[in-house]
């Protein structure tokens, strides 16, 4: 006859617990299996209730079409790409479909989108301290690279930095790249005129992506362009690229293949590469500084290099102690402006290229204005009033970032209950909101079509309400979070998409872009978005 135990007695069994006395290491292994479980027993309670507490709150909120138990929104967010549309773009059907403030839920994480410009006010101005960046899921492939700089950070810390990295942006800094962004677009003229007129095809993205990034380089570290071209490709654009593919495939950020490998020493080398560099730089610094003292000299100091020049004094006149911990922060500071200032910048210049390509009487606005700031050729110095007086062009760059929203969505996660909310709804902590910049975009009218003049003085933008419209246009977002290079990319484009213009002509490479209609196809999975096939383009000589 079989003896009948009850569960507790085979577990104490197992465990080697008799009579009282411990015999067995297996009682380690219950305790520990017993700790696990009631560890994720109380993490599942919590996070149940934690649901339940932001269902509530969101429950008057109309709930985007589409969803199913348990999994919500994940299906047509998974099934998108297959009808070229980004996650974005499914978000928008959505506030089509049920107005300006939809709630979604993405396998338990729940959120509201929202493209109204009240809304966006509220967020990113008066609201702004309560709607903290999402660093758990959008950019949290990007931390390894961009760790606590000022695009992923917040509170004191983010304030500390914002105020440190401000100045250095602004002012002066914008003259110089007035002339380095000329330099650059100097060389990939001289590139280009190889290839004029030959029936050659050009991959005109890849080469602004190439061109923003020495611009940057040299704006941010004087790095010439061979260094830049020998440094970045090799280091910082695969490590881009990787954590560009943990967006879609996030367990690419916890196993342990041979990518994984590479990106952490590919990483590595970068930081080596810049802390090296930032050493070097202080210490030079350091000891002109004390020279200068030992000769008594009481000369003003030399005009700063460049952005990092900019940084270090900040540093030295806060009196901060330079060591490990502020060259980590710099790293992650000057990695940011890397990653922030050259693929948006890129994505603008080549929006902008197709649709000058397509509509010929702008893009002869903006060769008169460039002529008449740097000459017939292109051939003189410019001065910062000479590149302000550029407004078509610049019209015709903000017309793209509208109509192509290259950063269509940006994320924040509710601190605390806003009983304020948006748009009439209090929002309940732990809400993710999706800014939708690309909805705001898209509430002009025609929204589809090219129209530079929207945003020419007296144009659609001026028409729209005054409490309004800073929030009717959100490629750099608004508020005290703006995007600190703005001034510094528009500067850049406006001298890089005039002088480029006034030297050539491009046509989209019949051979590789048989369907003109798909060339204005916006890419579903890359942010920044970009064309879906790149942009291939056959150049000729302007006259
Ligand atoms: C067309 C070009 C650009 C676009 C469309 C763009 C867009 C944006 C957007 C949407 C944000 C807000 C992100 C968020 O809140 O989650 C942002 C922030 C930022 N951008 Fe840009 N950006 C551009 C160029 C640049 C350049 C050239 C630089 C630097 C040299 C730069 C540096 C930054 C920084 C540092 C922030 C973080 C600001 C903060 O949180 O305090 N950006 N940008």
């Amino acid at each position: 006859m079989a003896s009948s135990s009850s569960p507790l007695e085979e577990l104490l069994a197992f465990a080697g617990v008799k009579d009282g006395t411990i015999s067995s290491p297996r009682l380690a292994l219950v305790v520990l299996g017993a700790a696990l479980a009631a560890y994720a027993l109380v993490f599942a309670v919590i996070n149940v209730v934690d649901y339940i507490r932001i269902a509530r709150g969101l429950s008057a909120i109309p709930s985007a079409p589409g969803g199913v138990p348990l999994l919500g929104h994940v299906i047509p967010m998974l099934t998108c790409v297959s009808q070229n549309k980004g996650a974005w773009d499914i978000m928008e059907d959505w506030m089509d479909a049920k107005g300006p403030i939809v709630k979604y839920n993405i396998a338990g994480t729940q959120g509201v989108a929202v493209r109204d410009p009240k809304a966006m006010k509220r967020i990113f101005q008066t609201g702004y301290k309560l709607y903290e960046k999402d660093l758990k899921l959008s950019y949290r492939p990007f931390l390894p690279i961009l760790g606590t700089g000022l695009v992923t950070s917040d509170g004191a810390l983010w304030q500390k930095q914002r105020m440190l990295m401000g100045p250095a942006l602004r002012v002066d800094v914008l003259d110089d790249i007035i002339r380095i962004a000329k330099k650059a677009i100097d060389r990939l003229c001289e590139k280009l005129s190889h290839h004029a007129g030959k029936g050659d095809i050009v991959d005109i993205e890849e080469e602004f992506r190439l061109l923003t990034l020495q611009v940057i380089g040299e704006a941010v570290l004087s790095l010439g362009p061979e260094e830049c071209d020998r440094v970045f490709p090799q280091l910082y654009l695969p490590v881009m690229n990787e954590a560009n593919r943990r967006v879609l495939r996030p367990y690419r950020m916890y196993l342990p293949t041979p990518e994984w490998f590479r990106f952490s020493s590919r990483m590595g080398q970068l930081n080596g590469f810049l802390i090296d560099l930032f050493r070097r730089r202080w210490q030079a610094r350091q000891a002109a500084a004390a020279a200068a003292q030992g000769e008594g000299s009481s000369s003003s100091k030399p005009k700063p290099a460049d952005i990092l020049d900019r940084i270090m004094e900040a540093i030295e006149e806060s009196g901060a102690k330079w060591d490990a911990a502020l060259e980590t922060q710099l790293c992650y500071e000057v990695k940011t402006f890397l990653l922030a200032g050259h693929e948006t910048s890129a994505a603008m210049l080549t929006w902008s290229t197709l649709e000058l390509a397509a509509h010929s009487q702008a893009a002869d606005k903006v060769v008169e204005e460039a002529r008449a700031a740097f000459g017939p050729r292109g051939e003189s110095e410019a001065g910062r009033r000479a590149v302000d007086e550029m407004i078509y062009t610049l019209a015709v760059l903000k017309e793209a970032l509208r109509k192509y929203s290259v950063v269509p969505v940006v994320t924040r996660v509710l601190a605390e209950d806003d009983p304020q909310g948006l748009l009439g709804y209090p929002l309940p902590r732990g809400t993710m909101v999706a800014c939708h910049l690309q909805g705001t975009h898209r509430l002009y009218e025609s929204p589809d079509e090219f129209r530079p003049d929207r945003f020419m003085p007296g144009g659609e933008y001026d028409q729209f309400d005054d409490a309004d419209r800073a929030y009717m246009f959100l490629p750099f977002i608004q508020g005290p979070r703006n995007c600190l290079g703005q001034h510094l990319a528009l500067l850049e484009a406006r001298v890089v998409l005039g002088l480029l213009h006034a030297r050539f002509s491009f046509k989209p490479a019949p051979s590789v872009h048989p369907d003109p209609a798909s060339l204005f196809m916006r890419h579903p999975t890359v942010i920044p978005v970009g064309p879906i096939r790149g942009l291939k383009v056959l150049v000729e000589q302007r006259k």
